[in-house]
């Protein structure tokens, strides 16, 4: 879309790529020509080829060609008139019809431009005027303007002002010429009238060759507009507009011939720069319209851009001298010729639509759009649009069916599962579980049911993969303070952890005076306290103290010599204990990280600070609440990789990947790799089943560990005759109970050899390992009290094996609240008390273990135990009160006159590993600093057993990711 006057241009394609037209003119020898007896060189064999007839030499036809070929040619002797009919015509009266038009005469000085153009033009003028009088029906306007291009300067030809013109870049129209005078023609006389001004205006000079050359580019330019009458003033009317350019070049010529100086001369130079462009340009036109165009190289070029390469229909004349002494001239003109012809145009109609008829059209288009918006399902859409629709509605029904299909099979599932659940209720104390659910843990885990069962025979249902199997509970059967679940799932729920931290765990001297501790406002306490201590000061403390405890407490002599010394461990041969400081003395620099902090530790001391996460208030001590706590969100629970990851709950990821650091004994190798029992395992446990020997165990729940591995050793590759199974037979009734705990010490003895074979070893190592199972012979009540015995036993073992292995204390305290002597939480017991064994073992070996890439050594477990109790005294001076912390350090001996007092307080948890009490309060401490758990079933599969099905998008989850999710 264009604009002339104001008004929009539509332009419209009339075919495309059409190529200038172009003819030569070769005219007759001139007088002077004549008399200087020049020849003529060039004759036009027929209408499209002219040759040069001169005998040429070898060398010069290897040069130049002899026959050129155009559209047209035109002998000397050819009338103008033909020339204008058959090389131009068509051309120029394009413009009646809306279409840009440019006739040239291109040639060298005195061969006949002026005078082919001069007749061109009038013959083009005079047929537009025969075509406005027979086109009465439209209205024709026909402007004049003309210009000549003289020493590179724009004049204005029918304007006395010769002040130049600029030349103006319009993005619309191209380049213009400011200012240009047009005159709307009256008549054919207005414009011979104005023809005249122009040739009275036109640069003209003498030279040797041309009485009267042209020493300017002459451009006269008519554009025509034309519009319908009957259309004219309406809203339909719409007009054709067009220009057409007649074009005299001035003459390219040589200095020497045209014998031209000063002032001719600087015209000749001029006129040949300018026609030098105008040939790189034709030049590269030809080549395509690939590069640069320089069309802005010139004036000329500038302003016959369009009618070079444009928007507009371009006839060139080529006029030729056929003098043999301009023989130069002429093949230079037949070059230039040769690459014009194949430069293409690509005109286009100009359809001006006023404006007017402009905004009735836009506004059609617009309420067309509305109504397209208004009515998206109606005539907007696409036929594609609405086949894609229709693919869409298809996959969302196919979706839709799908959801209903799982759904029915999902309950269909749940039914069957209640339907079993239902059958083998309370008359059979296990369910397989594991056949109903691929994930479940594959391990015969002892639970509550089986003591109930002690006293009432019920079939079992016998795992015949010897996975876990896992009692449906009533709530009703529970007086311990334990809920369980009664839908069925077969979850454990925990007592409440606050009733655990209150009730149990604190004592009861420790609970009374911090339910005395006024509530002080945190807001306007002053830190006064190690907050803003230096680092050496802190170190220095931390030596007292552990030299303090150190000389208090030894605990713990069977620990390899030379190794380290823990401010909780005496050192060999009872040598006094080196500060916990200085505890390798193989020179192990990363032991003595708290003796030269640096700021990594610092650092890392801050975000454990700020990753701990306060527990909320009303699952808390009352002694011990604040006001700012938080953390009441439910947990859902997953299997653990490590027992350390039980304090996810509350804690961000942050905060595992500290407890990652600092943790002081690595995830044991049941809790990381145990996935299920492998086929060899079951096929063993087959084996085993009904073997005899497993019923003597399974009659002495005492036996210790040291017993059962040898009779698990003694009984491998063994294929004993069950007597269980042949009284049995003998008596015609089944002894599910005997039968069941046969099972179960069988099971128990392939666990322990299954961990043997990976390397823990606990049977042949840990000695002091008991057996936690009951005795099925004895009541309910005799095993209970048996099993009460037996967990305060294990609890106290646990208790020395943490201390001496330097474990976490938040591991301690999770621990220790959540196992409470529930004789289900015997295999926690268990395996835990076996975990350390082994740890305490190989350390005491002087070995040390490699858990995740990362060596745990005797030095990195004291050295992160003392980290651990860093942070948790840095934890107390925003997690307790003034006053709580008062009241502890008055509870536990520490002078209120005294510095560093949080870091006295940590490192006297855990210490006095005889006195529970000490124990208890410091798991309450511990629980409080870092954050309290509502004790649920989730925190006792972090220490390494799952009683539930794991769910396929838990497994699927980091345990990171897990939580991140969670929280
Ligand atoms: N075809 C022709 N038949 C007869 N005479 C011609 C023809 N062509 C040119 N002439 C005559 O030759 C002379 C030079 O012509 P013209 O001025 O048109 O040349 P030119 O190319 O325009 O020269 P310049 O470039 O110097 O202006 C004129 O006198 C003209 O009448």
């Amino acid at each position: 879309m264009g604009s002339i006057n104001g008004e929009e241009v539509m332009q419209g394609s009339n075919g495309q790529g059409e190529k200038i037209l172009v003819s030569v003119r070769l005219r007759p020898l001139n007088e002077k020509e004549i008399a200087r007896n020049d020849v003529s060189d060039w004759e036009c064999i027929n209408d499209n080829t002219i040759i040069y007839r001169n005998n040429l030499s070898v060398s010069e036809r290897s040069m130049f060609p002899t026959a050129y070929t155009f559209d047209r040619v035109f002998r000397h002797d050819c009338s103008t008139r033909l020339v204008y009919e058959e090389g131009a015509k068509e051309v120029a009266l394009s413009v009646v019809s809306g279409i840009n038009s440019s006739v040239f005469a291109y040639g060298q000085t005195s061969s006949g431009k002026t005078y082919t153009m001069s007749g061109i033009t009038e013959y083009t003028v005079a047929d537009i005027y025969n075509y406005i009088e027979k086109h009465k029906e439209r209205e024709f306007i026909l402007k004049f303007s003309a210009l000549e291009i003289y020493n590179e300067s724009v004049r204005d030809l029918l304007s006395s002002d010769s002040t130049p013109l600029r030349l103006l870049d319009d993005p619309e129209r191209g380049t213009v010429v400011e200012k240009l005078t047009e005159e709307t023609l009256r008549d054919w006389g207005h414009f011979k009238e104005l023809l005249s001004v122009c040739e009275a205006q036109r640069q003209i000079g003498e030279t040797s060759l041309n009485e009267a050359s042209s020493r300017s580019h002459q451009i006269l330019r008519l554009t025509i507009e034309s519009s319908a009458r009957e259309f004219l003033g309406n809203d339909k009317s719409s007009s054709l507009a067009a220009t057409v350019n007649f074009i005299d070049l001035a003459g390219s010529e040589r200095a020497s011939q045209t014998q031209s100086a000063g002032t001719r001369l600087k015209e000749g130079c001029h006129i040949n720069r300018s026609l030098l462009t105008l040939g790189t340009v034709i030049r590269k036109l030809s080549k395509g319209r690939n590069g640069h165009v320089p069309f802005r190289d010139s004036k000329l070029t500038r302003i016959l851009q369009s009618s070079l390469g444009g928007n507009a229909r371009t006839a060139i004349i080529c006029t030729v001298s056929p003098a043999r002494s301009h023989v130069e001239q002429s093949r230079n003109t037949l070059l230039f010729a040769s690459c014009a012809k194949e430069v293409a145009t690509n005109a286009q109609v100009n359809l001006v639509v006023s404006d007017k008829a402009l905004v009735k059209k836009l506004q059609r288009e617009l309420a067309r759009l509305e109504n397209e918006l208004r009515n998206p399902g109606s005539t907007s859409l696409t036929s594609d649009s609405v086949a894609l629709m229709k693919e869409k509605e298809l996959q969302i029904e196919k979706l839709q069916k799908e959801v209903t299909e799982l759904t029915m099979q999902r309950d269909l599932a749940q039914s069957q599962i209640k339907d079993l659940l239902r059958v083998v209720g309370d008359d059979m104390p296990f369910i397989e579980l594991a056949s109903l659910d691929p994930h479940y843990p594959k391990l015969r885990v002892r639970s509550s049911s089986d003591f109930e069962n002690q006293t009432s025979e019920a079939p079992i249902l016998s795992s015949a993969h010897g996975m876990a199997r896992v009692k449906s509970f009533n709530a009703s059967q529970y007086s311990d303070g334990y809920s369980r679940s009664s839908s069925g799932d077969n979850l454990f729920q925990l007592p409440d952890f606050e009733e655990n931290l209150l009730l149990k765990s604190s004592s009861p001297r420790l609970s009374a005076r911090v339910l005395k501790v006024a509530r002080s406002d945190l807001c306007q306490e002053k830190i006064e306290e190690e907050k803003d201590e230096d680092i050496e000061d802190i170190c220095r403390v931390v030596r007292c103290i552990e030299k303090e405890v150190v000389t208090t407490k030894s605990n713990i002599s069977d620990f390899s010599p030379n190794r380290y010394t823990d401010s909780t461990m005496s050192s060999p041969g009872g040598n006094t204990p080196t500060s916990g400081l200085t505890v390798v003395e193989n020179g192990d620099k990363e032991s003595q990280v708290l003796g030269s902090p640096d700021l990594a530790e610092d650092k890392q001391f801050n975000n454990f600070c700020q990753v701990l996460v306060v527990p909320s208030p009303n699952k808390i001590s009352p002694g011990l609440s604040e006001s700012n706590t938080s953390s009441s969100r439910g947990l859902k629970f997953t299997r653990s990789r490590s027992c350390k990851a039980s304090l996810m709950r509350n804690l961000s990821s942050n905060w595992f990947e500290e407890v990652e650091k600092i943790e002081n004994t690595p995830p044991f190798w049941f809790e990381k790799h145990f996935t299920g029992r492998p086929d060899c395992f079951q096929k063993e446990l087959s084996k085993f089943k009904y073997n005899s020997n497993a019923e003597k165990l399974s009659r002495n729940g005492s036996q210790n560990s040291e017993q059962r591995g040898a009779t698990a050793d003694e009984l491998k590759g063994q294929n004993v005759e069950n007597p269980i199974d042949k009284e049995t037979d003998e008596n015609g009734t089944l002894d599910t109970r005997r039968k069941g705990m046969s099972c179960l010490q069988s099971e128990n003895q392939l666990v322990d050899q299954k961990v043997s074979e990976t390397g823990l070893n606990p049977i042949k190592s840990a000695k002091s390992v008991k057996d936690v199972g009951l005795d099925p012979m004895l009541t309910y009540e005799e095993s209970s009290l048996k099993w009460s015995s037996e967990f305060k036993r294990l609890q106290r073992e646990i208790i020395e094996l943490w201390h001496a292995c330097n474990v976490s204390l938040v591991h301690r305290t999770y621990f220790f609240l959540l196992f409470k002597g529930d004789p289900q939480d015997s295999i926690y017991m268990e395996v835990e008390l076996r975990r350390l064994t082994f740890l305490k073992q190989t350390f005491s070996q002087g070995n040390q273990t490699v858990e995740d890439g990362r060596t745990l050594t005797p030095a990195s477990s004291m050295r992160n135990l003392r980290r651990e109790r860093l942070m948790l005294s840095k934890k107390m001076q925003k997690k307790l009160s003034r006053a709580d912390r008062h009241n502890l350090y008055l509870k536990w001996g520490i002078k209120m006159s005294s510095r560093h007092r949080g870091f006295q307080l940590a490192h006297r948890m855990w210490t006095d590993t005889k006195d529970m009490d000490h124990i208890a309060d410091s798991a309450a401490i511990v629980a409080k600093l870092v954050g309290s758990v509502k004790p649920e079933q989730a925190y006792k599969e972090m220490f390494g057993l799952n009683f539930a099905p794991r769910r396929t998008s838990r497994k699927s989850l980091g345990w990171t990711s897990s939580m991140k999710h969670l929280l």
